[in-house]
């Protein structure tokens, strides 16, 4: 995607050196566009942690990156297997990052040790590559949706959309986002309802930054708000990433998705979820019962990041000392309340048999 007219993947290889790492710093967003160059496992894995990189396509890929610089400094069998494990490790909800990292072990393994750091980086570079024609075909799909109510009636499509599932939040293009831009580009009146998505606030962070550099109209609002608009025919559809969706079409998501779908399957609005293939978890059925909800620390509940008057960051404490605070960063969806699956192959019901439809080849 484009920055100043620039265009920019969200992770890269240093095109001197050939072999650093560069990623933004998600956390000093919307305020400054911080580059960090990535060097080792273990600034991988901080970034992974701390959420400086994070989106569920993107941790998968910069994992992958993780594993060839870890590589470089010893490429042993017992060395790789470690560092995998540890890098498979870092948030345990996004199924895409123990993809990535199987991924690469399966080339890996039948390599002869000289011969991993090189074939770590092609396959790193696969990864990035595949995923950003995946979710350009996610656009593809999506758009139609969008083209089909803007064809109803004049006037903006209302597009309701939960955390960041943007260009950012992948190689490129993003998944839930990535509609919205393609029907832009193309001249559709779109207005996007940002939640804000407290606790990390990546919508009012993430999504506000990414739309606005866009020139994609949109309104940030507080979580709470989206049942109301719904209520008051203010949103024409819903569209959200996710992190992990089950065979049969179970979605875990940043926590406050569930409660979205609630809302809108009672207000009749359809509720999309976007992703790439590489996001199915075939292994499991039973979202509620079966996804990993990563707890993440209380401090991102009782305390909130933005900046003062005078332009400088700054953090406030929003609760009173003593206090508790519990910080589930993701929810599951059950597929009943699911209208659909945009994926790369298409749309699906989200049904073991719609899953089953698009890709027999994982059934
Ligand atoms: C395109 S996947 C985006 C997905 O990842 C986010 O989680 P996090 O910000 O914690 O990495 C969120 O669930 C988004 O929907």
């Amino acid at each position: 995607m484009k920055i100043d007219n620039v265009s920019y993947r969200s992770v890269w290889v240093d095109a001197e050196d050939g072999w650093s790492v560069h990623i933004f710093d998600q956390t000093r967003l919307p305020w400054s566009l911080d580059i960090l160059r990535l060097t080792g496992r273990d600034q991988v894995a901080h970034a992974i942690r701390t959420m400086q990189v994070r989106g569920a396509p993107l941790i998968g890929a910069v994992a992958a990156y993780g594993l060839a610089l870890a590589l470089r400094h010893d490429s042993s069998d017992e060395a790789m297997e470690r560092d995998a494990a540890l890098l498979a490790a870092t948030r345990p909800t996004a199924v895409n990052l123990g993809w990535a990292i199987r991924r690469m072990l399966t080339r890996l393994r039948t390599t002869a040790p000289a011969d991993r750091v090189a074939a770590a980086y092609d396959e790193a570079g696969r990864i990035c590559d595949e995923d950003v024609i995946q979710n350009e075909a996610i656009g593809r799909q999506g758009l139609e949706l969008i083209e089909q109510v803007a064809g109803l009636r004049p006037g903006p499509v209302n597009i309701l959309t939960h955390c960041n599932a943007g260009w950012i939040a992948t190689v490129d293009w993003g998944t839930a986002l990535a509609p919205i831009y393609m029907a832009h580009d193309r001249g559709i009146d779109v207005h996007v309802w940002v939640d804000e998505t407290r606790p990390r606030n990546q919508g009012a962070s993430l999504t506000a930054w990414e739309l606005g550099r866009h020139g994609v109209k949109h309104t940030v609002i507080a979580d709470n708000a989206g049942g109301h608009l719904m209520q008051h025919g203010m949103v024409d559809m819903v569209i959200v990433g996710t992190d992990r969706v089950t065979r049969t079409g179970d979605v875990a998501n940043k926590i406050g998705t569930y409660l979205k779908a609630l809302a809108a399957r009672d207000n009749g609005v359809p509720f999309w979820v976007a992703l790439p293939s590489t996001t199915i978890d075939w292994g499991i059925s039973d979202g509620v019962r079966e996804i990993p909800i990563e707890e993440r620390a209380g401090r991102e509940v009782t305390h909130i990041q933005g900046r003062d008057e005078t332009g400088a960051p700054a953090t406030v404490q929003l609760v009173p000392d003593g206090s508790r605070a519990a910080n589930p960063a993701f929810d599951v969806t059950p597929a009943r309340l699911v209208t659909g699956l945009i994926t790369e192959r298409g749309r699906c019901p989200a049904t073991a048999d719609g899953l089953c439809d698009l890709f027999p080849e994982y059934v």
